[in-house]
């Protein structure tokens, strides 16, 4: 497909550039069009949260991010490029993918766990992939010891936190979080939230992320998303999504939740 987006120098296009994107899954009895002619742009060191309904697509828009789905139509490039030149063993170093669940093999300790990619490209030494694997995991806050644990000995917040250490094996500079605080305690989604500003910080990452967790939206998020009719109906700083008129963000932002948000804008008013 012929490439007609925005021809600027180096390192200048956004990190993700998605134009006129058509997600469709065709069955015996139908087709779905989840997405119709979607845009969306992040550009590098954003946190960009992707917010909308059950079922409106937003993890196969992560899914078309990382290039496990193909588009019907339109244009996904990542850091410049179509997502599709990103396949294969070495994708890791470009996009870093932390799945709702951690998505460990149960099979293996932390430590294969988090050097899986690394082993993958069968071009390091043991020695070093051990190495940059303890690296990681300190990085997440995980002790040496955890390294021979199993993935079952490990609690919620240490699944997420291993997890995110093989995501970042590669250092890849775009990073994708699925409900990250899912299925966390308080404390754990705190302290997993805290964890995920100072890598944001620390290494200059650009971030796309699924959340229905307001408190994770507010505390990270430096545009959101919001997905509705098929496609993103507004992508901006908190304070203008929540002013937004649509009924999908008028019932998220609604009651309590309204209240909370309004309370997080005042806690959090320049987000990063
Ligand atoms: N491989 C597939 N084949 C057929 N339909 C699919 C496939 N993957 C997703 N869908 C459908 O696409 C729609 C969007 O799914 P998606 O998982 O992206 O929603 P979501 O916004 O993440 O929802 P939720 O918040 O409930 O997780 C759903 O109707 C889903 O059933």
């Amino acid at each position: 497909m012929a490439d007609t987006l925005s021809p600027l120098p180096d390192g200048t296009r956004p990190v993700v550039e998605i134009r006129k994107l058509w997600s469709v899954f065709d069955t015996p009895d139908r087709r779905l069009v989840v997405h119709k002619d979607l845009d969306l742009t992040v550009n590098r060191g954003e946190v960009v949260s992707i917010v909308g309904g059950s079922g409106s697509g937003k993890t196969v828009l992560l899914r078309q991010i990382l290039g496990l789905e193909r588009p019907h139509r339109g244009q996904v490039h990542i850091m410049g490029r179509p997502v599709d030149q990103f396949a294969g063993p070495g994708a890791s170093s470009r996009i870093g993918m932390l799945f709702q669940h951690g998505a460990l093999f149960s099979a293996f300790t932390v430590l294969e766990n988090v050097a899986f990619p690394l082993r993958e490209l069968k071009t390091l030494p043991r020695r070093l992939i051990v190495e940059a694997s303890m690296v990681k995991l300190q990085m997440v806050g995980l002790k040496p010891a955890d390294a021979e644990k199993m993935p079952s000995e490990l609690s919620g917040g240490m699944i997420k936190r291993a997890a995110l250490a093989r995501a970042l094996i590669m250092d890849p500079p775009l990073l994708l979080l699925d409900e990250p605080t899912a299925g966390l305690d308080p404390d754990s989604s705190d302290g997993f939230v805290s964890l995920l500003r100072s890598l944001h910080r620390d290494l200059a990452l650009t971030v796309v992320m699924v959340t229905h967790d307001l408190d994770t939206l507010f505390e990270l998020s430096t545009r959101i998303a919001v997905l509705a009719d098929q496609h993103v109906i507004v992508n901006d700083k908190p304070r203008e999504v929540i002013a937004f008129r649509h009924p999908f963000v008028e019932d998220f932002f609604l009651g309590e939740r309204g209240q909370r948000a309004m309370e997080l804008l005042r806690e959090y008013p320049f987000a990063i």
